[in-house]
């Protein structure tokens, strides 16, 4: 659902941030157009954004909340598709940071922009005024800087750069569109270098990473103390510069001091270091390099985090240290090496986050939210300083010990006005509020005269009160015919029901009010969700357990992109206990039946059905949800008796094993909307297999495009992937016929399949004639358990592949091949022969996360058609005996 007058949307440019924002935008089910120059590669003109496009199915973290998102990307190229602009609302340049580049893509599209269309650069080093420069005033009305940071699909803060010469109509259109549609907080900054938050993340980066290595220090020691005392995220700041990239700090920091004036501190701090122009030298540029200050090693298939030894620029494990302060202030107080250089670090960086005002922004709360949004702080810098003892005095008084120049922010007292409440922003304002109704764990507000519920607990948890509150509220809102809105004053929703005090009855043995209060918890929900007014839940961070089970009783809900939600509790073992699994599958049969199907006329002619908007509740939802609170039960003495008592009659220990469930195997259909037609009775062919079939690519109009019989190994791609992958499970004798996304549609560079179109969908019809060696896995004689379900592409014949695997023998639990033993995984194509077949098998429609374990008979352990196999004697394997095969898929 398009929630604001924005309809299409084009990103220029398919880097990594170019296309990390066509995913965030295509998440919102917002139609994209993606542009990129051309290529002269044999893959077609629009090579790069093919590339582009797989990247985005296996970056981590997932640009995509879902596969089926990328159907909302259009690609195309600056020379031959430049019409498509016009189609859009907002065009978003993500481009090389060099102005002139800059300047000739905007004259080449600009006769392209519709009347209205808004026109935003990703810059994050080159003002506005520059990129403004020489455009006609009608453009420059509507030419904005939209900084994303990276990943666009994570990170919060968006900062927005404008001047006076544009419109508000155009601001309010593009603030609309960040804010409700991409869930972005905005944060509007002066025309500066570097904006706000990576010109004092960056600051403290360099400060830091070169005063640690001019003074000898330890890396792991600093990031802990920032990690544990500071509340910086895990990777603290040499990790930070490593996950960044040594190369693209040197991009941004050379830029920044080029474009900072003389006298910034900037220019002070970025020190010539020899150790990292060194580590540069030798690739040793962090996580995409050949390691940074830290590196991981696999040893024995085991994780190691190793830091470096600037002395030979070699790797050691890393140790721990144990912490020798407590707090910021016995930190800052110590006469230690590693007291008195955060003394020296802290002092320079306030200086110089308090010198930004107002030159960067004049609003300190706003600088203060950056770093927290665009950095991950858990406390922002402004009101870390409230923990120091004296706060912004023990800044002023160090400045004046170490004669440093004071910013006008102090000299002029204004710091004495912040008030510290700021610092927490609330989605309601609510000095424009009013309290209706208030007990000690929720709030009724009446904001903008609109019945507002606010849960008040720790983390927002449900316990008595709230459910007292919320069935008492209901009822008001009945009494007035006014909607009753949830919404949270917090940046998450709720963390479900009251644990502590569930915990405090079972510890009681005060079963009787525990039953109350999960009859109290469903009584709300029943209420919610009989009311005869609309209950509409806004939800942001996480919603889980009863948190989820009140969004599933509530009639509308306004979910951010990144909410968090489900019924968790099952994996500690706990059944949601206040509907929400009953809730669960009515909303997945409702969605069923909205899914898009393929019909077949009398003609044989296949149509798609639009796309459905939303994900669907595949797998085998309750099945898992018991097996897992059974697996749980069953890691605790008390649980494992229970249910020995309950089978007592079968006389018989039970294992945790009894409890896994089988998965199913159908997310290859949700990718190609496969029908199948006759049976057949020699297969399944198997990537790997020598297949020959007759085949028609056809166009959605079906004019037909290309059609043979040709004979070919399932998996090697020789016509468009997409015939090996659905040809893959077929019976010589069967057909199929496919509707298939443009993905994977292209074509190989060696067998061309003249005309096809790189964006468009095509059907195709497939005859199985015949399968070589007539060695098959039957289906019925494997079985497969998978560890976790999960919403992602699945592997298929063809892919590269690496992952860890394991074969055992099941009748004497004898390990007849273990890829970790030998410390070292196994890199394959789907469809390789020197491999086992049961392993293309097994990896065929896999989600590329967890472990599958694979349950078949030996015959299936042999490679096809080849003496070699690479994990087996193929001669120690007895063709009916049956093996176990676990394969853990390694990123
Ligand atoms: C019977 C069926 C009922 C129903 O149907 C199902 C449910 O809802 S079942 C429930 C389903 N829900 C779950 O399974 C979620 C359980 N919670 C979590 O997974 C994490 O706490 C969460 C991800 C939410 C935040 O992680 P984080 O940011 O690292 O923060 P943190 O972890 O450090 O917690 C901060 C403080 O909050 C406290 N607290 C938190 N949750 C609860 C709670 N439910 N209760 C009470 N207290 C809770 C936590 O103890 C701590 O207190 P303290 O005194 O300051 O030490």
């Amino acid at each position: 659902m398009t929630q604001t007058t924005i309809d299409k949307v084009c990103v220029i440019g398919s880097g990594v941030m170019g296309s990390a924002i066509a995913a965030l935008i295509a998440n919102s089910s917002c139609q994209v157009v993606l542009l990129d120059i051309v290529s002269n590669d044999p893959g077609g003109r629009n090579a790069i954004l093919k590339k582009a496009m797989e990247n985005l199915k296996h970056q981590r973290p997932d640009p995509l909340s879902h596969f089926s998102k990328l159907d909302f990307i259009k690609i195309g190229n600056l020379e031959d598709d430049l019409q498509l602009i016009s189609e859009c609302d907002i065009i978003i340049e993500a481009v090389v940071e060099k102005i002139e580049v800059k300047h000739q893509l905007y004259n080449k599209i600009i006769p392209y922009l519709k009347d209205n269309a808004i026109l935003a650069s990703n810059t994050s080093t080159i003002p506005l005024k520059k990129l403004k420069a020489g455009m006609a005033d009608s453009i420059k009305s509507r030419f904005i800087i939209t900084h994303f940071f990276n990943p666009p699909r994570y990170m919060e803060l968006l900062e927005l750069v404008l001047d006076s010469e544009v419109n508000s109509a155009i601001i309010d259109k593009i603030a609309k569109f960040l804010t409700i549609n991409l869930g972005k907080t905005i944060i509007k900054s002066n025309d500066t270098p570097g904006f706000i938050a990576n010109r004092i993340g960056c600051y403290l980066l360099e400060l830091v990473v070169r005063k640690a290595i001019k003074d000898d220090l330890n890396p792991v020691i600093i990031d802990k103390i920032f990690t544990n005392l500071f509340k910086l995220p895990n990777t603290g700041i040499f990790g930070l510069y490593d996950l960044i990239g040594h190369d693209v700090m040197k991009l941004i920091s050379s830029s920044l001091v080029k474009s900072l004036p003389t006298h910034d501190n900037y220019q002070e701090i970025y020190l010539p270091t020899l150790l990292l122009d060194k580590m540069l030298e030798k690739n040793l540029i962090g996580r995409k390099g050949d390691g940074g200050f830290y590196r991981i090693s696999v040893v024995g298939g085991v994780k190691t985090k190793e830091v470096i030894d600037f002395s030979d620029f070699t790797y050691k494990p890393l140790k721990d240290y144990d912490m020798e302060y407590n707090s910021i202030n016995e930190l800052l107080e110590s006469s230690s090496i590693y007291g008195q250089f955060f003394q020296d670090i802290l002092v320079k960086f306030y200086l110089y986050l308090i010198g930004l005002i107002p030159t960067v922004t004049d609003n300190i709360y706003d600088i203060n939210k950056a770093m927290k949004l665009g950095y991950s702080w858990k406390i922002g810098p402004v009101e870390l300083l409230y923990q120091l003892k004296e706060g912004f005095e023990w800044i002023k008084n160090q400045a004046l010990l170490k004669n440093l120049p004071l910013p006008p922010y102090i000299t002029n007292n204004s710091y004495k006005l912040i008030e510290a409440s700021k610092f927490q922003f609330n989605r309601i304002n609510l000095e424009e509020s009013r309290i209706l109704l208030k007990n000690n764990s929720a709030e009724l507000y009446l904001y903008q005269n609109r019945l507002v519920v606010s849960i008040t607990t720790k983390m927002n948890c449900l316990n008595e009160e709230v459910f007292d509150l919320i069935i008492q509220v209901v009822e008001l809102a009945e009494e007035r015919g006014q909607d009753l809105y949830i919404i949270p004053l917090t940046d998450y929703f709720s963390a479900g029901a009251d644990l502590k005090l569930i915990a405090r009855h079972i510890k009681n043995n005060d079963f009787v009010k525990l039953e109350e209060f999960l009859a109290l918890g469903q009584r709300t929900m029943t209420r919610l969700k009989y009311s005869n007014v609309n209950i509409i839940s806004c939800a942001v961070g996480f919603a889980l357990g009863g948190g989820c089970e009140i969004l599933l009783h509530s009639d509308f809900i306004v979910a951010n992109q990144e909410l968090s939600t489900g019924l968790v509790e099952v994996s500690i073992g706990l059944a949601p206990g206040f509907g929400g699994i009953k809730e669960m599958f009515y909303r997945a049969d409702e969605e069923n039946k909205a899914k898009p199907t393929i019909t077949t006329d009398g003609n044989n002619n296949t149509s798609l059905e639009p796309q459905q908007d939303k994900a669907e509740l595949t797998g085998n939802f309750l099945e898992k949800s018991i097996s897992k609170i059974v697996i749980n039960s069953l890691k605790t003495e008390q649980g494992r008796l229970f249910f020995e008592n309950l089978l007592q009659s079968s006389n018989r220990s039970i294992s945790q094993n009894d409890y896994i469930i089988e998965v199913n195997r159908d997310l290859v259909g949700t990718l190609f909307k496969i029908n199948s037609f006759g049976e057949g009775s020699i297969g399944p062919a198997t990537c790997g297999h020598v297949v020959t079939i007759k085949y028609q690519i056809l166009d959605t109009n079906n004019n037909l495009i290309n059609e043979a019989t040709k004979t070919f190994s399932l998996g090697s791609w020789p016509i468009i992937p997409a015939i090996d992958m659905i040809t893959n499970g077929m019976m010589v004798g069967q057909s199929r016929q496919a509707v298939i996304p443009p993905q994977y549609a292209y074509y190989n560079s060696k067998y061309r399949v003249e005309n096809i179109d790189h964006d468009a969908y095509y059907k195709v019809n497939i005859m199985l004639n015949s399968i070589l060696p007539n060695n098959f896995v039957n289906p019925a004689e494997v079985k497969i358990f998978d560890n976790e379900i999960a919403y992602k592409i699945p592997l298929l014949c063809g892919d590269k592949v690496k992952f860890a695997a394991k074969i055992t023998r099941l009748s004497n639990g004898e390990i007849l091949y273990d890829s970790n033993k030998q410390d070292k995984n196994i890199e394959m194509k789907i469809g390789d022969i020197n491999y086992p077949l049961i392993v293309s098998y097994a990896l065929h429609g896999k989600v590329p996360v967890g472990t599958r374990t694979v349950i078949a008979k030996g015959k299936t352990f042999k490679a096809l058609g080849s003496k070699v196999n690479h994990m087996l004697v193929q001669d120690k394997i007895e063709v009916d005996e049956f093996l176990m095969l676990e394969l853990s898929i390694v990123d």
